[in-house]
């Protein structure tokens, strides 16, 4: 079984480690544009696996398509990142054109293909992939809720001075720093209520660190980061080889659900073989009504600057 990713740079390349560590697929390609880079990551992600174990290969290609073919999966993280002080939307004029062009031609290759978007602005990527590749709307997921909600369980969990695997929490609404919307009111340590510990305060600085968790790093590193992108990444390939029928936040195409339609943004789905399989409804307030409205409002705006 094969995955493919496309771009070699920091985050794809991460998703191919991941991926290889943990043994995901027999092959996984990495095609990039630059001139050799996907052969030379692929080269040096191999010369890992008798130090960490794994027997995944890692195939390397400057833009030959023809290797890409038959996967199962394919994961696209190529285009350009934000530099400090920059938004994920400014990005859109240099990766729109990247992202339709790189989707046609892995569909060309892989037709019955999952596509995992990561490039940004992820949802509108999303939707551009999923209009621009005539794929079913299953088969489409735009990866920012995963990230975004393990941001927001560190953040919770550092709060709480816990293990970050007892807490749980989820962001939904846009990949964006003004769009996602941390789930405060429905996070839990240990299947009890994390207001139960954190004051109000508290929990409204949580879920601002979680929402420009992006931001934060991309200001410390002069660029956007890599290691949860590429860990989050490679949990999404997994929930779909593994068919795990994980409860998972994702940019999907909704037709109704959540009160939207015609439009890929972040909510809960469960993900396995086929893709995701299902929107679930978290019954959310008034208040999160509100806040997902507006959040669905500003993706669209992003959305009509796409020529489709
Ligand atoms: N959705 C999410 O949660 C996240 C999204 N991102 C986004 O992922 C994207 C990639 O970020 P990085 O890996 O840090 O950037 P990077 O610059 O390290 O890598 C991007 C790679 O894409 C390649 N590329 C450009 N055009 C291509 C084409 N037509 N075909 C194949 N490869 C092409 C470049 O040569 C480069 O190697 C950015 O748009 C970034 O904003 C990053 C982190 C998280
Ligand atoms: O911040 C960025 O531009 C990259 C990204 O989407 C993230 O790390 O959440």
């Amino acid at each position: 079984m094969k995955v493919t990713v496309v771009g070699a740079g920091n985050v794809g390349a991460s998703v191919a480690e991941y991926c290889a560590m943990k043994e995901l697929a027999d092959e996984v390609v990495l095609l990039d544009i630059k001139e050799g880079f996907a052969e030379g990551k692929a080269m040096d992600l191999n010369q890992c696996a008798t130090l960490n174990g794994f027997n995944t290969k890692v195939v390397g290609t400057t833009g030959d398509y023809s290797k890409t073919a038959g996967s199962k999966v394919v994961v696209i993280t190529s285009g350009i990142p934000r530099k400090p002080g920059m938004t994920r939307e400014e990005l859109i004029g240099t990766n729109v054109g990247i992202v339709k062009t790189v989707t046609e031609n892995l569909i060309k290759h892989s037709p019955d293909a999952i596509l995992v978007v990561i490039s940004n602005p992820m949802d509108t990527m999303t939707y551009l992939s999923a209009k621009s590749s005539g794929l079913p709307k299953n088969r489409v997921i735009g990866m920012g809720g995963t990230l975004d909600s393990s941001r927001f369980r560190y953040r919770l969990a550092e709060a709480l001075d816990c293990n970050p695997n007892d807490v749980q929490g989820v962001v939904i609404g846009g990949h964006g720093d003004t769009t996602m919307i941390p789930l405060t009111r429905l996070a839990t340590y240990n299947s009890t209520p994390v207001s139960n510990y954190l004051s109000e305060e508290k929990l409204e600085e949580v879920a601002k660190a979680t929402m420009v968790g992006g931001a934060t790093l991309t200001g410390l590193l002069g660029t956007s980061a890599w290691y949860a992108p590429g860990a989050a990444g490679a949990a999404v390939v997994e929930a779909i080889v593994r068919d795990q029928k994980k409860l998972m936040s994702a940019s999907v195409y909704l037709e109704g659900e959540y009160g939207q339609e015609d439009i890929c943004v972040g909510v809960p789905v469960i993900i396995g073989k086929d893709g995701w399989e299902e929107v679930i409804d978290f019954k959310l307030n008034d208040e999160e009504k509100a806040k997902f409205e507006a959040s669905a409002a500003a993706v669209r705006k992003m959305n009509d600057a796409l020529e489709l």
